[in-house]
């Protein structure tokens, strides 16, 4: 439609709901849990809007229980990924077309579906499928999923509405155009909301894309295709393609018509496919966009002026939520020799009421992780320490994959702040700390400054403002996230845009318009009303 210029709805972050005992929240996420849990779902691909089923089929397995089968899983191969490249190529024309208010209408659905409907089929499914709790499912899968679809779409109008100057004989003119070909979308496990955004956030944007779903958050992410569908968003926009990392990688990264890459992961897959990018660049029809958020090592610095209860209840939470799988995860603390006695006291306080097992019942603060191959990898982390005289481990150590890939949060201090746990990502609830000398503050953050290869989050506790602001200045270029007496977790979209600097990746800040802005060509378009009618300057006739 046309002949009005629309407001969007404001735009507002989705409320969570607690699913306190007795609830009528709690009651109905019980009973979606047992509806899952009971069936064993055919997954297929979605590709321009059609099932497709190759019979290549994977197990989507409960973390927390891994003989649970919770799905069969089609796996594209490379017929499937050309016929996916190809739908979203077709879809492209009729999408980039659409109006911009009413690719908003659409998401403002998809945001108002999961706030009702969706909420307790997206719950359930993380919590199953990605052995997340009720809470962590909560913040992910339902409010920050719908966080991102309300505020992308008021970023666009945002983006849209920036225009530039003109005269009284010209007008200027950018028009946002989606970019010339497809996006790549690849999302991780450990969010729902990130394999939303991913994919979603070209899309708002005018881009058609294939999206490849991690493996071990296929339900959860199998579902959002669903919502997109009841929503209204038309077929071949967002193309579901499971398949093989290093196959889809391949075949989508060769393909002339390859225009952005939206990646979140590991440092290392991320590197790997720029590589191919650039060894491939005569290959396209343009520079492709390449934005990627990758892996973290991330940090809290406690002075000895810190509120150490505030300083300790940081630290637990940020490092063992969703079992310290949170890319923003603290997983190294730097503590003043002169307060870590009170400070170690009361983080093991707090330890000592953690609870560890099936996600299903509410009272467990923590599942599993995510897969066998981090658990043994984990497992090597805590050996090391086990083994080492620079080392202790000081809360919890073991581990137990026999029902599921279950890891007592745990806790090392070390000498060494340089030891590979101080250094290394290991993605699960391990937490290294290293006590520094009080009067050794300049030395210690230079030491954090320089121990790891990543710069995602990082977090300060201190009551001294000087110190505050001292370290603030310090500590600029660690962390992308930085926060002041707050735990390094739970960026809100449109609060705290996300993303870090180094090898945490390309700093396109997710739930912000810097975002959206990656997934947009623009067009100058000047107009001129009163075009020059004469090719001569005026001293060209006399001296
Ligand atoms: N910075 C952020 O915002 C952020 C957010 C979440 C997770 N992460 C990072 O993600 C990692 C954990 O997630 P993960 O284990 O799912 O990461 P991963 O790198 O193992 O996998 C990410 C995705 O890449 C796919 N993949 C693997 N090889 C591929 C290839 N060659 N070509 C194309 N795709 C390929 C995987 O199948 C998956 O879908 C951690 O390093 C974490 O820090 C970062
Ligand atoms: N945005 C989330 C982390 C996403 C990465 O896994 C947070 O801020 O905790």
């Amino acid at each position: 439609m046309t002949n009005a210029l629309f407001n969007l709805p404001d735009s507002h972050n989705e409320p969570a709901v607690s699913y306190a005992p007795g609830s009528p929240e709690r009651a109905r996420l019980k009973a979606e849990l047992d509806r899952q849990y009971n069936q064993v779902l055919d997954i297929p691909l979605i590709i321009g809007g059609e099932e497709v089923r190759t019979g290549n089929l994977l197990t989507a397995v409960c973390p927390h229980e891994h003989g649970h089968v919770l799905a069969h899983v089609h796996q594209a191969g490379e017929a499937e990924i050309h016929l996916a490249i190809q739908a979203a190529l077709d879809a492209k024309a009729d999408w980039e077309n659409t109006p911009w208010e009413e690719r908003a209408a659409i998401f403002n659905r998809m945001a108002s579906l999961i706030s009702t409907k969706y909420r307790y089929i997206l719950n359930a499914a993380t919590m199953l499928g990605q052995s997340k709790t009720a809470h962590q499912a909560e913040i992910d899968s339902t409010c920050e999923t719908a966080d991102f679809f309300r505020y992308n779409a008021k970023f666009m109008e945002q983006i849209y509405r920036q225009q530039p100057l003109s005269t009284d004989h010209t007008w200027n003119r950018v028009h946002y155009r989606a970019l010339e070909g497809f996006v790549f979308a690849v999302s991780p496990f450990n969010f729902t909301a990130i394999g939303a955004n991913l994919a979603t956030a070209p899309a708002i944007m005018g881009n058609t894309v294939v999206w490849k779903p991690a493996s071990t958050s296929i339900l959860s992410n199998y579902y959002l295709m669903e919502l997109y569908k009841e929503a209204g968003l038309p077929r071949g926009v967002i193309n579901f393609v499971p398949s093989r990392g290093s196959l889809i990688g391949k075949v989508v990264l060769d393909h002339p018509s390859f225009a952005g890459l939206h990646f979140t992961g590991s440092t290392g897959v991320f590197n790997s496919m720029w590589k191919t990018v650039g060894g491939n660049l005569e290959k396209y029809r343009i520079y492709p966009r390449l934005v990627g958020e990758t892996g973290g090592k991330d940090y809290i610095l406690v002075h000895h002026s810190a509120d150490l209860v505030e300083a300790a209840t940081a630290i637990v939470r940020s490092s063992f939520e969703y079992q310290g799988q949170k890319c923003s995860a603290c997983s190294r603390v730097y503590a003043p020799a002169s307060k870590w006695p009170q400070l170690r006291e009361l983080i093991l306080g707090m330890m000592a009421r953690i609870k560890v097992g099936d996600v299903r019942d509410f009272r467990n603060y923590m599942g599993a992780v995510i897969d066998e191959a981090s658990y043994d990898a984990t497992m090597r982390y805590i050996g090391l320490a086990q083994e080492s005289p620079e080392a202790e481990i000081i809360w919890g150590g073991k581990g137990d994959k026999s029902v599921g890939w279950f890891i007592e949060p745990t806790i090392i201090v070390t000498t060494n702040p340089k030891f590979i746990t101080m250094e290394e990502e290991i993605f699960a609830p391990v937490l290294s700390v290293y006590v520094y000398e009080d009067e050794k503050l300049d030395e210690t953050i230079r030491v954090l400054d320089g121990t790891s290869p990543y710069a995602l989050t990082g977090a300060i506790f201190a009551r001294n403002r000087y110190v505050v602001n001292r370290l603030t200045a310090a500590l600029a270029n660690t962390a992308g996230n930085f926060y002041i007496n707050d735990k390094c977790t739970g960026a809100v979209v449109g609060h705290q845009p996300f993303g870090g600097a180094r090898a945490s990746g390309t700093n396109d800040k997710a739930g912000s318009f810097l975002n959206l802005i990656r997934w947009t060509s623009p067009r100058t378009i000047k107009e001129c009303f009163a075009p020059h009618r004469d090719f001569a300057y005026p001293f060209m006739e006399e001296e």
